[in-house]
């Protein structure tokens, strides 16, 4: 494994009879940032909080640069959890300096890196107020400032954007993005599946406690379920029906759109379309990537 890269290792967790967790694994390398994807209650917090240990895993491990995870580690790690955490009559540079304090920072080091990370997250004129008298967008870029003041050797965000302005989320992925290049792996949660595509470098999809997808978006989309896009103009409504391994999407004026499994034979498509006249159009296209996650995140009914 890569110099600095955070594993999770078929990780599970359960509640009761909940199974929350089962045999989750991700890896984030050095330098990379992934966005964490799953519809609600699939697993993502579960994950975030098992990696960064307030919360233990009933089985599996989690390691860093190849060691597993300990104290001194998970000191090292910058956090976000969804619940915002900070105190909200604090004021935002006190509050800042004290959380650096914490991570064992000297007073005068906490103040810098209070003072610097505020600056660079729009937060100067901000910085004597109550928490509470910030909008909701600003308190969460003091959320994180919080976990960037011990400057981490590693980035886990629980739905960081959720919430914010376009400027605010231009100001937060320019700083996630700045910490991914400095080496940090970074991974987010998020439902929302453009901006994944467009800040990460790889996407893990989970579903009921596993991730049933991990790659490049390009890597997703090519292995993805094949689609033929098919014109013939004289064919007939159910011209498709009964191909083996073909499944009918839309049939319009002609315009029919197939979707193919493994066991489907596009030559044998193409011959049936040819028996029912002329064909004008035959191509093959790849589902976009917010169709794969609108596929892997939405539940299927209970079996
Ligand atoms: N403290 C708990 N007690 C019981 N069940 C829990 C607890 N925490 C989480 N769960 C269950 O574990 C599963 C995973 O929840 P988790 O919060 O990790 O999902 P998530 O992907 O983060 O969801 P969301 O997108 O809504 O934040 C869900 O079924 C949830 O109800």
């Amino acid at each position: 494994m890569p110099e600095g890269a955070l594993e999770i290792d078929r990780i599970s967790k359960r509640y009761g009879d909940v199974v929350a967790l089962d045999e989750m694994s991700l890896t984030v390398r050095s330098g990379e940032m992934l966005g964490f994807v799953g519809s609600n209650g699939a697993g993502k917090t579960t994950t975030m909080r098992i990696a960064l240990g307030v919360l233990a895993a009933d089985s599996g491990e989690v390691r860093y640069d190849d060691a597993p995870v300990d104290r001194t580690i998970r000191s090292r790690i910058g956090y976000m959890p969804e619940e915002r955490g900070l105190y909200p009559k604090m004021k935002v540079l006190d509050q800042l300096q004290y959380l650096g304090e914490l991570h064992g920072m000297e007073r005068a080091e906490a103040n810098r890196a209070a003072n610097r990370w505020t600056e660079r997250l729009e937060l100067s004129e901000r910085r004597d107020d109550q928490l509470q008298k910030l909008s909701l967008g600003n308190q969460q870029r003091v959320q994180l400032a919080a976990a960037l003041i011990h400057d981490p050797a590693v980035l886990i965000l629980d739905e960081p954007f959720s919430g914010l302005d376009p400027v605010a989320v231009e100001v937060m992925s320019t700083v996630l993005g700045e910490m991914r290049d400095r080496g940090v792996p970074v991974v987010f949660s998020s439902h929302q599946l453009e901006l994944v595509q467009r800040l990460c470098d790889r996407v893990g999809i989970v579903r009921r406690g596993r991730m049933i997808a991990d790659g490049t978006v390009e890597e997703l989309r090519s292995s993805g379920p094949v689609r033929l896009n098919v014109h013939a103009p004289k064919a007939p409504d159910d011209w498709a029906e009964g191909l083996p391994g073909v499944k009918v999407e839309s049939h319009q004026n002609g315009h029919t759109t197939l979707r193919l499994d493994e066991q489907a034979d596009d030559q044998q498509v193409l011959r049936a379309a040819l028996d029912t006249g002329p064909v004008h159009e035959f191509s093959r296209t790849r589902p976009s990537l917010t169709e794969l996650f609108r596929e892997a995140v939405t539940e299927e009914p209970d079996e």
